[in-house]
């Protein structure tokens, strides 16, 4: 029997606050990503520039959290200036806060349509009345905001549900990256729920967690988040992949995205490709989790700007040098699998499998 939402959350609770909304002194709280687990710092994020800053950094990463994080930064593009006077004013700031954060990273959709569904709300709330002051549109957006973090809260429940009905007790389930509660700001995760949920109504997972090069978000940050929750997991190396799958050690694949085209093709962290093409040869299913904020039925996959990082990344590990300090690199931080790859792709909404140019758009819009 499937359980309900509010079931899973009596039975589950997030071990970390990732992001939290302080409405007393208008401050958004990070936990700096970029420094666990060696120090749990939280940092505060006051107006648009330091939140454009952290999504930039790194400090918050992973598309759910970075879309949470971007729509908090348009409440804050209004509560931190007080030279806003106008409603007209305050528009014209929120699409001035956009631009910014819209360029702090490329390759999340989360963000985009974060601050999109945020400038509509102000557009549309200073039209028809419902806000005739500042203030009345900051609470409007407040609430705006708590809701993308709930509604995505919710998301990742249901996908952890719709993922259990590809677990059975003991699986070994291989990730890359960070696809937990860091990545989407909620403490729960995309592609780490139905593992966690799976934990928490008793059954014996374990999670295979490459280290993720060059930032390490596997080493750092997944292994880091599931030893909190006590479940079991694996480090390994980038190249150790194929390895552990040729030796019957996965038993399936779970991955979260950073964008979905509406022909299946998925844009997720640097090795998610390669472990794709390992699983399908070795017909061990390859899933993708990912909200349906995560989807642009837009573009083309070759639009998609996939982000590249300072070289400097792979010359050096954490400030050590690894290679001859001026070595030439190339260092594209996403990669793009296509859908052949894929098994099925869970949302929100329930599990899409292929045909997906058919039916990603049926579902996801439904
Ligand atoms: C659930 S977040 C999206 C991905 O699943 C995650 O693995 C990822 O690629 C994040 O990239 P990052 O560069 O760390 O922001």
């Amino acid at each position: 029997m499937k359980l309900t939402v509010k079931e899973v959350k009596e039975v589950y609770k997030p071990k970390l606050l990732p992001i939290i909304w302080k409405d007393e002194n208008n401050t958004l709280t990070i936990l700096d990503q970029s420094l666990l687990p060696f120090q749990k710092v939280y940092v505060d994020l006051k107006d648009v520039d330091s939140t454009a800053l952290a999504i930039k950094n790194m400090q918050v990463r992973g598309a759910p959290a970075i879309g949470i994080t971007a729509g908090y930064g348009m409440v804050l593009a209004l509560t931190s200036n007080k030279n806003v006077k106008t409603l007209d004013e305050a528009i014209r700031e929120l699409t001035r806060a956009k631009a910014i954060l819209d360029s702090a990273r490329p390759t999340a959709v989360n963000l985009v349509w974060a601050t999109s569904r945020m400038l509509t709300l102000a557009k549309n709330a200073v039209e028809n009345g419902n806000a005739k002051t500042i203030n009345e549109l900051i609470d409007l957006m407040k609430v705006e905001a708590k809701r993308i973090f709930d509604e995505e809260y919710d998301a990742e429940i249901q996908m952890g549900l719709y993922g259990l009905e590809k677990l059975n007790d003991s699986d070994t389930v291989l990730t890359q990256c960070n696809a937990g509660g860091l990545a989407t700001g909620t403490g729960l995760g995309t592609a780490l729920s139905p593992v966690k949920l799976a934990k928490a109504l008793g059954m014996n997972v374990s999670v295979i967690a490459p280290e993720t090069r060059p930032w390490l978000q596997g080493s750092r940050l997944t292994v880091y988040e599931l030893m909190e929750e006590g479940i079991k997991v694996t480090l390994i190396t980038d190249t150790a992949v194929g390895l552990v799958m040729y030796r019957g050690m996965v038993n399936s694949v779970m991955v979260g995205a950073d964008r979905i085209l509406r022909d299946g093709h998925v844009f997720n962290k640097i090795g998610t490709y390669k472990e794709a093409v390992i699983a399908h040869e070795l017909g061990i299913p390859f899933y993708a989790l990912a909200p349906t904020s995560s989807f642009d039925l837009k573009s083309n996959v070759n639009e998609i700007k996939i982000e590249e990082r300072d070289p400097n990344e792979v010359r050096t590990i954490r400030g050590i040098p690894i290679a001859p300090e001026n070595v030439n690199v190339y260092n594209p931080v996403f990669d793009v699998t296509p859908p052949k790859y894929i098994a099925g792709i869970i949302t929100e909404k329930g599990i899409i499998y292929p045909p997906f140019h058919e039916n990603i758009k049926r579902i996801v819009e439904r």
